[in-house]
């Protein structure tokens, strides 16, 4: 068998039409630009090409983009003072922090300081519990991602197994919770997990968030499976996923490809995620289609 390539850098671009189609409606008909502020603290270089690729895509959809780049030895009180200004800048109705923070300013106070109505990652608590009861406000960009490309490949996924390796707040753990309301039968697995190979070879769905370079290998996958790898690792031989994307693309029945799979969409998901947002904070109808 030969799976399936799921071609997120595709599927990310119509999701980016489709933002820029509801950006130039609100600025049509409203006069309304939606605007997105990204903070980038210190200049590790990874963070920096994200937050470029993010700035250049934020413009390209018609929308207003602001970054905000701020020296390593920032102070944490520097860091909260910005980001009480941008949740008072009405032309802004979406903050990011990119993460890591640098040590020394304590993340989840940051974290707790954007207005959750601007939170366009989900990190606040306040978006982490809604979506934990099923209520959602801002969903996290990678799991978003991810769900719509398991949709877009396999449809309803109701009664599957999945597998979801890495526990993380930013995607294992919003992951299982995106999955558990497709009514998917949800494992979350990470490093302590007993015969990790056998409890992912019983998934249907496998979504590995790891950040170990190609860990998931073709032994583990049950064959016809459904496999979202969501690391980003730079090794010697370049840019690669968790999962061992020539030997499981042999036994998968889909699988994502690193790069050009989730991280594209996780980009448009933050797009769509600040258009959601900008329509709610003017008391307009949320667009069909940006969201779950
Ligand atoms: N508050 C916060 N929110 C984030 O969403 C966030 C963050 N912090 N910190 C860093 C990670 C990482 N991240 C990526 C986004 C897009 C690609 C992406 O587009 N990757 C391309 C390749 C890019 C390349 O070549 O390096 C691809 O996979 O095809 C990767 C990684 C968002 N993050
Ligand atoms: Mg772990």
């Amino acid at each position: 068998m030969t799976a399936d390539i799921i071609d997120g850098k595709a599927f990310a671009a119509g999701l980016r039409n489709k933002v820029a189609g509801h950006v130039a409606r609100l600025v049509a008909d409203h006069g309304i630009t939606p605007g997105l502020a990204v903070v980038l603290v210190g200049d590790d270089p990874a963070s920096d090409v994200y937050v470029r690729s993010k700035g250049r895509m934020t413009k390209a959809a018609g929308m207003l983009s602001v970054e905000h780049r701020l020296p390593a030895d920032t102070t944490q009180d520097d860091l909260l003072a910005l980001v009480a200004r941008l949740n008072a800048d009405r032309a802004i109705h979406g903050i990011l922090v990119q993460l890591p923070l640098p040590k020394g300013i304590d993340e989840a106070r940051v974290l707790a300081t954007i207005l959750p109505a601007k939170d366009v990652d989900g990190f606040h608590i306040s978006n982490v519990g809604l979506l934990a009861v099923g209520q959602r406000a801002m969903v996290p960009c990678t799991p978003l991602g991810c769900i719509l490309m398991l949709r877009e490949h396999l449809g309803d996924l109701s009664g599957l197994d999945a597998v979801v390796i890495g526990r993380s707040n930013i995607v294992g753990k919003p992951m299982a919770q995106l999955l558990l309301g497709e009514n998917c039968t949800v494992t979350l697995a990470h490093s302590r997990t007993r015969d990790l190979a056998g409890v992912v070879r019983r998934a249907d769905i496998v979504v590995a968030a790891v950040g170990r370079p190609c860990m998931v290998t073709a032994d583990w996958i049950k064959p016809g499976a459904t496999v979202i790898d969501v690391g980003i690792n730079r090794t010697d031989a370049g840019l690669v996923g968790d999962v061992d994307f020539a030997g499981v693309a042999a036994v998968a029945g889909a699988i994502t490809p690193v790069p050009g799979g989730v991280g594209p969409m996780t980009i448009a998901c933050l797009l769509a995620n600040t258009v959601t947002a900008c329509c709610r904070a003017n008391g307009l109808p949320e667009p069909m289609g940006l969201t779950l």
